[in-house]
């Protein structure tokens, strides 16, 4: 990639811009606000000169609300070969796009795993997707060439890909990105009228657990606008578990030893509960389930292949958790190597032959 557009200079636009511009990527700011696109270029993510012709890539990293009209709009301008977003919910920008007569083709829904609870330019930092899972939903009907591109900026941001239908990543984002933050809203608010002598023994533990309530209202109420129902549903099923962690913790009170015995022993088991589903957290920098098995496709390089073999894969039911892509010089052939969980890796090669795939011994 040589030439990039990056619309919403903000955190994230700001952040992915300062990794494409430090690895020799020209990048081109836009932003509604001048002075976000001023501060971005001054902090050497790229410059506010508008391109010449169409960029190689456009990369829209506005408030989910705005999505889906940016890409339509850079769209009906040419203003590059391949469309992206970076938005945190991805069904709805992908249908409004399609709803507002945009080229689907050209356009690519992306998600990287990353970000902070501070929102503008002044808060990025180039580093910020550095080894953390960067979500892209390509359909059969995405072009082979955005894909690519996108590939590359993830690498170029140095992320991990991960290739996902679009709504299954919104109910994903729903349990481990949409309802932590609703959870640590609530608690936040609990401090609102709080004894000042209470709040004043604020530790590590509700430090940890209220960061992203600092978060700005207006985008996570477009995020969660556009993802309620997934977002409910986990809700609900805390909910739930609330109720039962209170009836445990009344029997805990009472004066009959029996009832005391049984309500430890749910919040005991709410406790263990929660270290087994601690421990499946990858680490902060992406200590993802790392041994991966390959799975090698010999590919012609006609328009679509790619993201009919990821198609094929998502129909399937299998994640592919990376992908490397090698080019045969001076045939129009090329291998692409699907990265899976290891158990997943038998069947991956069964429903791809099933469909015609030249699997690689
Ligand atoms: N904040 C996070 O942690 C995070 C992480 C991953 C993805 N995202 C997604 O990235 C996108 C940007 O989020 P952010 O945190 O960088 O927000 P931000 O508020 O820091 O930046 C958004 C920028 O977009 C600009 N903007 C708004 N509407 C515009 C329009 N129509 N045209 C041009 N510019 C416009 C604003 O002026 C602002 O500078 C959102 O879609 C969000 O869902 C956020
Ligand atoms: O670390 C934070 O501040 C975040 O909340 C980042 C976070 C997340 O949930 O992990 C929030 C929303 C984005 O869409 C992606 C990342």
């Amino acid at each position: 990639m040589r030439t990039a557009l990056v619309t919403g200079t903000g955190l994230i636009g700001t952040s992915l811009a300062l990794a494409l511009a430090s690895r020799g990527v020209r990048v081109h700011l836009a932003d509604r606000d001048p002075g976000a696109v001023r501060t971005a270029a001054a902090l050497g993510a790229g410059t506010e000169e508008p391109p010449e012709g169409p960029v190689d890539l456009a990369v829209v990293a506005v408030p989910p609300a705005h999505l889906a009209a940016a890409v339509a709009a850079l769209q009906r301008r040419g203003a590059a070969r391949g469309y992206i977003d970076v938005g945190s919910v991805k069904g709805g920008p992908r249908r409004e796009l399609a709803a507002l007569g945009g080229a689907l083709a050209s356009y690519l829904g992306t998600h990287p795993m990353s970000g902070r609870e501070r929102s503008g330019p002044l808060a990025a930092t180039g580093d910020l997707f550095d080894g953390r899972p960067w979500v892209l939903t390509p359909t059969p009907e995405t072009d082979t060439e955005v894909l690519n591109q996108a590939l590359e900026l993830v690498a170029l941001c140095r992320a991990v890909p991960v290739l996902m239908d679009a709504d299954a990543h919104d109910r994903a984002v729903a349990l481990v990105s949409h309802t932590p933050q609703l959870l640590s809203s609530l608690l936040a608010a609990r401090l609102r009228t709080a004894d000042e002598a209470a709040v004043r023994l604020s530790g590590q533990g509700i430090r940890d657990m209220t960061r992203i309530a600092g978060s700005a209202p207006q985008m996570w109420l477009d995020i969660l606008s556009a993802n309620p129902g997934p977002v409910a549903d986990v809700l609900a099923e805390i909910a739930g578990d609330l109720d039962e962690a209170v009836r445990s913790l009344r029997a805990m009170e009472s004066a009959d030893e029996h009832k005391r015995a049984a309500g430890a022993a749910g919040v005991e088991d709410v406790l263990r509960r929660g270290n087994a589903g601690r421990e499946r957290v990858p680490g902060k920098h992406g200590s993802a389930p790392a041994a991966y098995e390959t799975v090698a496709v010999l590919i012609t390089d006609r328009p679509g292949e790619l993201a009919r073999i990821f198609a094929d894969a998502g129909s399937a039911g299998i994640n592919v958790e990376d992908v490397r892509i090698e080019h045969a010089t001076g045939r129009e052939a090329g291998l692409v190597q699907l990265m899976v969980e290891p158990s997943s890796a038998p069947r991956l090669t069964a429903a791809l032959r099933e469909r015609g795939w030249s699997i690689r011994p």
